[in-house]
């Protein structure tokens, strides 16, 4: 797992061997721990060069080992041995350095990085922080502000940037593990106290207990209840105030109490849980390692509305050529400076040029002959779909991918209309389509294994989080959002306000409450698509109360805020009150608190107290049985794809897992027993019945998630 060799008579190469990102694994440390100690014994070894396999350095701790007991050296020592030794100690920096990988470093005398290698300290995003010495060594290598701000975000940087914060020494085009080799040999014999971290002093700041109050202030608020981000200012406070050994114990007891805790669990479960959505399967056997993606180098954008425009900019980004169709002259020039407006704002900040040259608009669908892919995202409007998806069928060439971005319509209905339904498929975008990094990637029941690769591998071209979903109404991240809605509304009917939901959903992590983001998204879209379902509006069944629709219990009134014109923050209004139309800061509204006690006393309903428990216990348990629905409809390939939809699209905090794994946090008993309890309460509300496979996991002894796939009924998978 440690490679050991002598080259250039006195140099020895320790190189790390555990493919594919040379995470440092109890053989990994085992193998450094027996290398280093022979190099230092050797003494025909005057100087050591530690590197790393296949042009990566490594990876850090090996995350998998966090959940099973430790074996093999600790990190801590081994890295003291290196920088308390008495010959130098050259990292030879590619590809990445992160984590314990940088912390190694650190405890080398130099480090040598190859221009394209990343170094970073990504602990905080697994809920943990760098203690193998990382809080203790870096702020006193690079001073206290820069490496607060690298140890709380857990930013990578590239070699350039860590050449100028002083974290490398050199930085190479070439081979570092040659330059390495060569620098090993230069520094023979030159004092080695100066480059030892340990023995050094953080360089002060006359202003220190400022900058460690504003870190400390910015990381709660931006935490959200993250822990992490707290304990890693805390450790850096420690490397100022504190002698290093003194440093090392503080940094040991705060990783202690998080390395066990739920946050860290959920935030690695999320790591793996990105990564395994990535690997997809379907039951006719085909699965991302055996088909294809067709080769896309010409994509076109159908519509130029929000989503069509942030689309059309997630593409040029990923450096597709464009061709973006609107049916009319003026929003197609309208569209056009939109975007043209967007992809210059992005270049501006990443200090890049714009590639406008990559777009041509056009009203002509004509012009789509030549297209590998195309996106659709006109109107949410089934005829109007089936319209362009009959157009494009006749005009694309016959091997082109016929994409739909629609948020819930049947797939399947329009790859209907096409003359080949196999290589249609849903890529459902969340707005602002070029930011957020979800992409439901919606399989009909025809769309080919081929052109599901394809549709999955555009996603990591263009850098989103790509989900494989079935094809159900409002596929698996809006279908579970509309009891949680439902939900929101039931609460406030009976006695909560806006302002006490959203607190508590913030509260619980999640960036803005469920109505401060129905206000943001436009509360009009709503109202048609309930319009539309028949739910109000003209095509209300006359036989329905005002508060029952289609024989369960619902509330009118997001419709009763519409009908006053209240549409959210674009009107300046809606379950808040803002400054102006389009104002962004929510007040709570005295008009809003009226309407919701006139509206009770209408319908005789008495408000009671509701605290923050029953808001999260309604809203999110009707939100996971929904989800638990979605696994048994077979909808879903597992937990993991759910929990990634809600992480990456619908603010739910990462430091909670997604929705799945909190309900396995919670115990699914306690999920079950709440369910039953709200349902013989509302007994008009069906989505609150527990889920059948919610039951069979507690009553098989609540197994572990990834164990949830074998208590679906089979044959279960519609992906
Ligand atoms: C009770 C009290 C006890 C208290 C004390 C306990 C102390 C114990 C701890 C000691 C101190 C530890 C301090 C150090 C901590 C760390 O180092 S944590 C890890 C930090 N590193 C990271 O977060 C890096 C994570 N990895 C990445 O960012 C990327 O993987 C990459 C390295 C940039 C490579 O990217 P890419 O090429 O895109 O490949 P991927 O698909 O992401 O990964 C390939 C496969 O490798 C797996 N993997 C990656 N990194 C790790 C890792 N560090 N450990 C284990 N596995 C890793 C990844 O899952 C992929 O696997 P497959 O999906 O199976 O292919």
């Amino acid at each position: 797992m440690a490679r050991y060799a002598q080259v250039q008579g006195s140099v020895a190469l320790i190189t790390l061997t555990n493919p594919p990102v040379n995470a440092l694994s109890a053989a990994v440390r085992l193998g450094i721990t027996e290398a280093v100690t022979r190099a230092l014994r050797d003494p025909k070894v005057k100087s050591v060069v530690i590197c790393g396999e296949n042009g990566v350095f490594c990876g850090g701790a090996d995350i998998r080992e966090f959940a099973k007991p430790m074996t093999g050296p600790p990190l801590v020592p081994m890295i003291s041995a290196i920088e308390e030794g008495d010959k130098p100690v050259v990292a030879a920096i590619e590809g990445v350095a992160f984590g314990g990988g940088l912390e190694l470093a650190l405890g080398c005398h130099y480090r040598i990085a190859h221009s394209k290698a990343r170094v970073g300290l990504p602990e905080v995003t697994l809920g943990l922080l760098p203690a193998a010495g990382g809080t203790q060594r870096l702020p006193r290598l690079i001073g206290l502000a820069p490496a607060l701000e690298l140890i709380t975000t857990g930013r990578h940087v590239t070699a350039q940037e860590a050449l100028k914060l002083g974290i490398v020494d050199k930085v190479t085009d070439q081979s570092a593990q040659d330059l390495a080799i060569q620098f090993a040999q230069e520094v023979i014999g030159q004092p080695l106290l100066p480059r030892k971290l340990s023995t050094q002093l953080t360089p002060c700041p006359p202003d220190v207990d400022t900058i460690l109050d504003e870190a400390m202030a910015r990381v709660k608020q931006r935490a959200r209840g993250a822990m992490a981000p707290v304990a890693c200012v805390q450790a850096v406070r420690a490397a100022v105030n504190l002698p290093y050994q003194a440093g090392m114990q503080k940094e040991q007891e705060l990783m202690a109490f998080l390395f066990r805790s739920s946050q860290a669990r959920a935030l690695q479960y999320c790591f793996f849980a990105q990564r395994a959505v990535g690997k997809w399967s379907l039951s006719s056997g085909a699965h991302s390692g055996n088909s294809k993606p067709r080769p896309v180098t010409k994509a076109a954008v159908i519509g130029l509305g929000t989503m069509g425009r942030g689309i059309t900019v997630a593409l040029v980004k990923a450096g597709l050529s464009v061709v973006a169709v609107e049916t009319n002259k003026k929003q197609l020039e309208m569209g056009k400076q939109m975007v043209s407006a967007m992809l210059k704002h992005d270049a501006q900040k990443m200090n890049a040029v714009p590639r406008l040259d990559l777009l041509h608009y056009t009203t002509d669908l004509s012009e789509l002959k030549n297209t590998d892919l195309i996106i659709e995202a006109v109107f949410e409007d089934m005829a109007l779909k089936k319209e362009v998806f009959k157009k494009l069928s006749s005009v694309c060439k016959p091997d082109a991918v016929l994409c739909t971005n629609t948020s819930g319509l049947d797939v399947d209905e329009l790859a209907s209309v096409t003359k080949r339904p196999e290589l249609v498929v849903g890529m459902h975008f969340f707005a602002p389509a070029h930011v957020m990094k979800l992409l439901e990637v919606v399989r009909g029941s025809r769309s080919s294994p081929e052109v599901m690769a394809t549709a999955m591998h555009l996603g990591k071209r263009l850098g989103k989080v790509s989900v494989v979903v079935g094809n159900c109404s409002g596929f698996v991240g809006n279908r579970m959002l509309r009891p949680y809605l439902d939900q929101a509304n039931f609460l406030l009917e009976e006695g909560a306000t806006p302002e006490l939901v959203d607190g508590a959903l913030e509260e619980f992590g999640f960036p803005m409450g469920v109505f401060k983001v129905s206000d943001l998204s436009g509360l009009d879209v709503g109202w048609r698509i309930r319009k539309e379902a028949g739910l109000t509006g003209p095509n209300v069944d006359p036989k329905d109360p005002l508060r029952r629709r289609q024989g369960r219990r619902y509330s009118p009134l997001p419709d009763l805020v519409c009908e006053q014109g209240r549409l959210g923050q674009k009107s300046g209004r809606g379950w808040y009150l803002y400054d102006k139309p389009g104002g962004r800061v929510a007040t709570p509204d005295p008009d809003i608190h009226k309407l919701l006690e006139d509206y009770r006393v209408r319908h005789g309903i008495r408000p009671r107290q509701i605290g923050s428990q029953e808001v999260l216990e309604r809203c999110l348990f009707a939100l996971i049985n929904e989800g638990f629905r979605v696994l048994e409809d077979g909808m879903a390939m597992g937990p993991e794809g759910i929990d990634m939809i809600y992480v990456f699209g619908y603010g739910w905090p990462r430091h909670r897992g997604g929705p799945m794994f909190y309900a396995a946090m919670v115990g699914l008993p306690r999920v079950l027993e709440r369910l039953e309890y709200y349902q013989q309460v509302h007994p008009d509300v069906p989505h609150l019945q527990p889920s059948s496979l919610l039951r069979r996991l507690v009553v098989n002894g609540s197994p572990p998630l990834d164990k949830w796939r074998d208590f679906l009924q089979r044959p279960h998978s519609q992906l």
